[in-house]
């Protein structure tokens, strides 16, 4: 059993990547956003500068005013340190981040079964020991800033497409609960995965954003209209002039979709 299996609301499926060292504006933007999206995504650059305690900040920073001045809610937190080590050492940086009761944690597909088991049953065996919900476990299948000739050159067997369904199912027979794609391949994945499977997707882009580093893209609603679970979006919030109203124009956006 997972933390998130009821319906929500589309808008609640954006996740937001707070990428900055900077804890004092990621707790300002978590506090501004909040109650706008689904939760915040806090990952390597974040994690690196500030730590577990960093972390603990920033989630705690609800609105600064509820309505009826009951206590903030903590923010929906996907921790995404995409671990990709020895199944031992997988486990053991899974066990060390439960504490922090994530939503969702991810490890790298390509780290194999052996190495996705062990993160799984840790997840579970720590859960268990906290008296907490299991985060959602996920895998990265091929990142969405590679295309097809990216992945050549690592000498993964393409086309992306290809790559992203291999390693869905081998995600999918390790017992986790889903994996992070890019919208191009949420069609083929719910064929041959099912209902249930999470889809997170990252590579989000309103009409006319600057794609940056991105290559696998497509806009908030046509990925949410596609079947995403989550959508994962970062600059074209956290870089705009005013983050709160992008946030509430993409959220508007994806509700009327
Ligand atoms: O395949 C992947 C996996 C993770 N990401 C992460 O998502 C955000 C996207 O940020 P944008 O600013 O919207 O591009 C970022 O934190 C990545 O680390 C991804 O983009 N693709």
């Amino acid at each position: 059993m997972t933390q998130m299996a009821t319906p929500i609301k589309p808008r609640d499926r954006i996740l937001v990547a707070l990428d900055t060292p900077d804890v004092d504006k990621a707790t300002a933007l978590s506090r501004q956003l909040a109650g706008k999206v689904g939760g915040i995504k806090l990952g390597l650059e974040f994690f690196n500068a500030n730590g577990p305690q960093g972390v603990r900040q920033v989630v705690r920073a609800g609105p600064e005013e509820t309505p009826r001045g009951e206590p903030a809610k903590q923010q929906r937190l996907f921790l995404d340190l995409k671990y990709h080590d020895i199944p031992n050492t997988v486990a053991g940086a899974v066990r060390s981040a439960m504490p922090l009761a994530p939503s969702i944690l991810n490890v790298h597909a390509v780290g194999g079964p052996a190495m996705m088991k062990a993160a799984l049953d840790a997840a579970n065996f720590e859960a268990e020991q906290l008296g907490i919900v299991r985060p959602m476990l996920i895998a990265v299948t091929v990142l969405t800033s590679m295309d097809d000739g990216d992945l050549d050159a690592t000498g993964q067997i393409g086309p992306a497409r290809d790559q992203v369904l291999r390693l869905a199912a081998l995600t999918q027979k390790a017992g986790l609960d889903g994996v992070v794609c890019s919208s191009h391949e949420i069609a083929a994945l719910r064929a041959e995965c099912g209902p249930d499977f999470k889809l997170i997707v990252p590579g989000i882009r309103p009409a006319g954003a600057a794609l940056g580093d991105q290559k696998r893209v497509m806009t908030p609603a046509q990925a949410i209209a596609e079947g995403a679970d989550f959508l994962v979006i970062g600059r074209p919030i956290t870089g705009a002039e005013d983050p709160a109203a992008a946030a509430e124009a993409i959220a508007a956006d994806v509700d009327a979709g």
